[in-house]
C-alpha cells in the first residue's frame, strides 16, 4: 500500500489551493515579489494561509486588530480584507529598511497603521485593548508578548499566533540550542496552563494557535 498524503505533501498543497478561494491578484504579485526580492521569503503566509486570516477576521469581526511582525505585508492585508467597515488594524516591523516600500503598499488602506519598532515598545505606548492579535514577530519573545497582551485583550477577544508547531519541532527532543523553539515551547505550556484561555492548534503550515480569552 503506498504511503498515505501527508499535509506537507506539495500535491496535496497544490489540491488544497485550486479548491479555495482563489488568492486575489495583489497577493499573488505580492508573494511573487517576496520571494524575487527578500531575505527568508518563507515567512510570507501565502494563499491558504492569507484566505484563513481573511475568513478569520470576518467570522471575529473585531473594530481594533494589532498584528506584530508585518514582514512585507501579505497578512497584514488579508487581515485588512476581513475588517468590518471603520475597525482599525495597527501593525508593528523592527525592520525599518521596510518602512517606505510597506508605506507605499498601505496608502490605499486608510485601515492600517504601520508602526516601525519592537514590538513590545510599540505596544507599550500603545493605549486601550484589541479584540484580535495576530502574533508572528520574534518567535523568542512569544512568551512575553503573550505576557504583555493577555491584560490588553477585551473578553471573548482572539490572540492568533503562528509557527506554534516550528515544523513539528515542539516534539524534539532537545530545544536546548534553539531558542526560538524554546520560546515556541513556553508560549504553548503558559497557554495550555491558562485557565482564563481557550485554546487549539490548527495543524496548518508551521501550527496556527487561536486563543481565545474568556
Ligand atoms: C514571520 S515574519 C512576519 C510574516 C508576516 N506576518 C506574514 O505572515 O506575511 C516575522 C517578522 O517579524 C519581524 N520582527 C522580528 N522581531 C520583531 C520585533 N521585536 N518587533 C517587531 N517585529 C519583529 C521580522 O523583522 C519579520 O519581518
Amino acid at each position: 500500500m503506498s504511503n498515505p498524503l501527508t499535509l506537507t505533501d506539495d500535491r496535496l498543497e497544490q489540491y488544497i489551493e485550486s479548491h479555495i478561494s482563489p488568492e486575489p491578484d495583489h497577493l499573488k504579485r505580492l508573494y511573487r515579489h517576496t520571494w524575487l526580492h527578500h531575505l527568508y521569503p518563507r515567512m510570507c503566509s501565502g494563499h491558504l494561509q492569507g484566505r484563513i486570516l481573511k475568513m478569520l477576521t470576518s467570522m471575529i469581526a473585531p473594530k481594533r486588530v494589532l498584528e506584530l511582525g508585518t514582514f512585507t505585508g501579505y497578512s497584514t492585508l488579508c487581515i485588512a480584507e476581513g475588517l468590518q467597515p471603520g475597525a482599525t488594524l495597527d501593525t508593528v516591523e523592527i525592520d525599518d529598511e521596510m518602512d517606505d516600500e510597506l508605506r507605499e503598499r498601505f496608502a490605499d488602506y486608510p485601515s492600517i497603521t504601520l508602526h516601525i519598532g519592537d514590538a513590545a515598545e510599540v505596544v507599550g505606548r500603545m493605549p486601550g485593548e484589541w479584540d484580535m492579535v495576530f502574533v508572528d514577530a520574534d518567535k523568542r519573545r512569544y512568551p512575553e508578548y503573550l505576557a504583555m497582551l493577555k491584560p490588553r485583550m477585551a473578553r471573548g477577544g482572539y490572540i492568533l499566533a503562528d509557527n506554534t508547531l516550528w515544523s513539528g519541532r515542539v516534539v524534539a527532543d532537545d530545544a536546548g540550542r534553539d531558542p526560538q523553539l524554546r520560546g515556541i515551547l513556553e508560549f504553548n505550556r503558559l497557554v495550555a496552563e491558562d485557565p482564563e484561555l481557550e485554546s487549539v492548534i490548527f495543524p496548518l503550515r508551521d501550527g496556527l494557535s487561536l486563543i481565545k480569552r474568556l
